[in-house]
């Protein structure tokens, strides 16, 4: 890498930091409610009919249909759509809070639908988190005793629960409010308490579902802030539900968009407004700042003969308005280069097409 490119932020790519097995593997997975629910996921015919049409043959709600991903170690998945497009059910089928209907969930390799009620139990008490929206704390409990709820309930003692428990109070930045009650704190500061509370049994995975949507904007920015900083830190696979594209984008390495119950695209940011898989995704991503998301790697164009290939070099997961600076100071254009080969330029061009907002995209 040149300093040229150390100093410049990238983008935080699912690929840069994640390699291994899956944590979370899922397919075909359906969720089907109503009284023919079983019934559904294997009828051709029922599986084509629209939402409307399979409630009024069956009395079925088909809220997840035929979804399939996989979350990699140390990333920030995030499912996105619109209310009732299924990302609350999604999300409690991958734990069985709610019962899928058909297809797969391995964690960590294991099939969780097979798993019996013991393990269950075991899992949701050391491998899984959930933060949800609204913060369940117990109010007659201390803030140091909701966030040692869980490791009780384990069976640990009681002075190596509070030291663990001290230790996620301080991590949220909640230290001096440990003997405080659930309402003497602000709702953000609820929030957090239900995040140290998720923390405390260093699960393996974080599940999210709306967890800032109650909040004030500013105090949901700093909560968002808080999980990326968290996030940095203890560097945990988290799989995040928000109706919220800004919050989307700001969190998740990748995201998956569902629209009634289907997966419509799963990519990165970039992906998601360089390439929109159709009108829905293309809709939901149009206010969105492209210099903010893009990166060199859908600006860049090929080598044509006469330019000059000795400007400075930059990293292709740069992203558009951080590299502005750089290629328009320099007087050829920007070589972007990966493992030390060359991909394409970037010059004055490419760069003010997209700050113009005049890029065409997909
Ligand atoms: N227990 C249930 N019985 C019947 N239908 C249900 C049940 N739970 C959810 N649904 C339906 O499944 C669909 C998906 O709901 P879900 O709550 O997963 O969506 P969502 O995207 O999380 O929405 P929101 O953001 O409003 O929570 C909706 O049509 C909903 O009405």
């Amino acid at each position: 890498m040149t300093p040229t490119q150390t100093e410049l932020p990238q983008r935080r790519g699912a690929s840069q930091d994640q390699d291994g097995a899956p944590v979370v593997s899922v397919r075909g997975l359906w969720k089907v409610f109503g009284p023919k629910a079983d019934q559904v996921p294997d009828s051709e015919e029922l599986c084509g009919l629209t939402r409307r049409e399979l409630m009024d043959r069956t009395g079925c709600t088909a809220a997840v249909r035929d979804v399939n991903f996989d979350v990699s170690p140390g990333e920030v998945f995030v499912v996105m759509g619109l209310s009732g497009s299924g990302k609350s059910t999604l999300v409690r089928c991958l734990t069985r809070l709610i019962e899928p209907t058909a297809g797969e969930v391995n964690f960590e390799g294991e099939d969780i639908r097979g798993a019996d009620a013991r393990r269950l139990r075991e899992l949701r008490r050391r491998k899984f988190s959930m933060v949800f929206q609204h913060f369940g704390l117990l109010p007659h409990r201390r803030v140091v005793d909701n966030v040692s709820y869980g490791l009780e309930i384990r069976g640990m003692g009681k002075a190596e629960r509070t030291k663990r428990a001290l230790e996620v109070v301080e991590l949220v930045g909640l230290s001096g409010y440990e003997n405080s009650y659930p309402d003497q704190l602000s709702g953000g500061m609820q929030q957090r308490v239900g995040l140290a509370r998720a923390l405390a049994g260093d699960p393996d995975v974080l599940f999210f579902d709306e967890p800032f949507s109650a909040l004030d904007p500013l105090i949901r920015r700093d909560m968002q802030n808080e999980v990326i900083r968290l996030h940095h830190e203890v560097g945990k696979t988290m799989v995040f539900i928000t109706h919220d594209l800004s919050e989307a984008l700001k969190l998740g390495d990748r995201i998956l968009i569902m629209r009634d119950g289907k997966m419509v695209q799963c990519g990165t940011g970039d992906e998601l407004v360089g390439a929109p898989a159709d009108d829905y995704v293309r809709e939901f991503v149009k206010d969105v700042s492209r210099a903010e998301v893009l990166t060199l790697r859908w600006i860049m164009r090929a080598p044509e003969p006469g330019d000059a290939l000795d400007g400075p070099e930059l990293g292709p997961d740069v992203v558009v308005r951080e590299a502005t600076r750089a290629v328009l100071a320099a007087d050829r254009p920007v070589k972007v280069v990966e493992g030390g080969r060359l991909l394409g330029i970037v010059g004055d061009e490419e760069i003010l097409a997209v700050v113009a907002g005049q890029e065409g995209g997909a």
